[in-house]
C-alpha cells in the first residue's frame, strides 16, 4: 500500500516504527488558541497543518493520531476558527483553521488572517508546516498565498496531496505534474509530495515516519 505512490522515498521499517511510536500513545488536545497571546510555551518541536476549507484537514489528523473524533470532520467548510494545539508524544501537532471559504464575514477573515500571519512568521519552534492540497483540485490561489507567506517567513513546508483515491491513473499524475510546477517557484518548499488518503489510509505510515524524521 504504501509503495503505490513514488512521490516521497518509502520509509525505512525502522523509521516506520518510530513514526508509529510517536503516534501510538495518547494524543491529546492541548488548546484552542484565538490570538498570538494565548499560545502555549514554545518548549518543543511543531509541526502545523494547513489548507483549505474542506481540503479533508480533519480526516488526515484523525487518521495520523488514529483518534476519530480528535480533530472534527465537518461537512460546514470553515467551521475549524482557532489554531487547535495536541500533543503527541514529545511535540506538538497543530490544526491550523481553514482558509478560503467564502461566507465568513471579512472582519473575521481579517482576524484569521493576521493570526495565521503572525504565528507562521512568529513561532521559533515550528519546524515543518504540511500545506495540504485536494488532489481533485490542485493548489489554488489561497494556497499560493499561504506558500509565498511561509516563503517569506522562512518556515519550510511540504505539501500533503488529500483525497487521493478520488483520482486515479493521468487524472492522478495530471494533478501531480501541476502541483509540482506550482511548488517549484517556492523555495521555501520540499519537492516531494505527500500522497494521502484518510479514507483509505494510504499515505499515513509515511507521514507518520516523516513527522517523526524531523528534528
Ligand atoms: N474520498 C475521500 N474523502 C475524504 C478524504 N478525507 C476527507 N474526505 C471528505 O472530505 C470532506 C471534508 O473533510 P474534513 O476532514 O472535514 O475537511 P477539513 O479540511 O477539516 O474541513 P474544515 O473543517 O472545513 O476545515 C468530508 O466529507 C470527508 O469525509 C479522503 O481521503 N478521501
Amino acid at each position: 500500500m504504501e509503495m503505490r505512490f513514488p512521490e516521497v522515498k518509502a520509509p525505512e521499517p525502522a523509521e516506520l516504527e518510530t513514526g508509529r511510536l510517536l503516534f501510538a500513545g495518547e494524543t491529546t488536545f492541548v488548546k484552542g488558541v484565538v490570538a498570538m497571546d494565548g499560545l502555549p510555551p514554545a518548549d518543543r518541536m511543531e509541526i502545523c497543518f494547513a489548507g483549505r476549507s474542506n481540503v479533508g484537514k480533519s480526516s488526515l489528523i484523525n487518521a495520523l493520531t488514529g483518534r476519530k473524533g480528535l480533530a472534527r470532520a465537518s461537512n460546514t467548510p470553515g467551521r475549524t476558527q482557532e489554531i487547535n494545539y495536541f500533543t503527541a508524544g514529545d511535540i506538538y501537532v497543530v490544526d491550523l483553521p481553514g482558509y478560503g471559504f467564502a461566507n465568513a464575514p471579512v472582519a473575521v477573515v481579517e482576524k484569521w488572517q493576521r493570526l495565521l500571519k503572525n504565528y507562521l512568521s512568529g513561532r521559533p519552534t515550528l519546524r515543518r508546516v504540511f500545506v495540504l492540497i485536494d488532489a481533485r483540485h490542485g493548489a489554488k490561489a489561497v494556497d499560493e498565498e499561504i506558500m509565498s507567506l511561509l516563503d517569506r517567513s522562512a518556515v519550510t513546508f511540504q505539501v500533503i496531496m488529500t483525497k487521493v483515491d478520488k483520482l486515479r491513473g493521468d487524472a492522478l499524475e495530471a494533478s501531480l505534474a501541476k502541483t509540482r510546477a506550482a511548488l517549484a517557484k517556492h523555495p521555501a518548499a520540499f519537492p516531494e509530495l505527500i500522497l494521502t488518503s484518510s479514507e483509505k489510509g494510504d499515505g499515513i505510515p509515511t507521514l507518520r515516519a516523516i513527522i517523526a524524521g524531523i528534528s
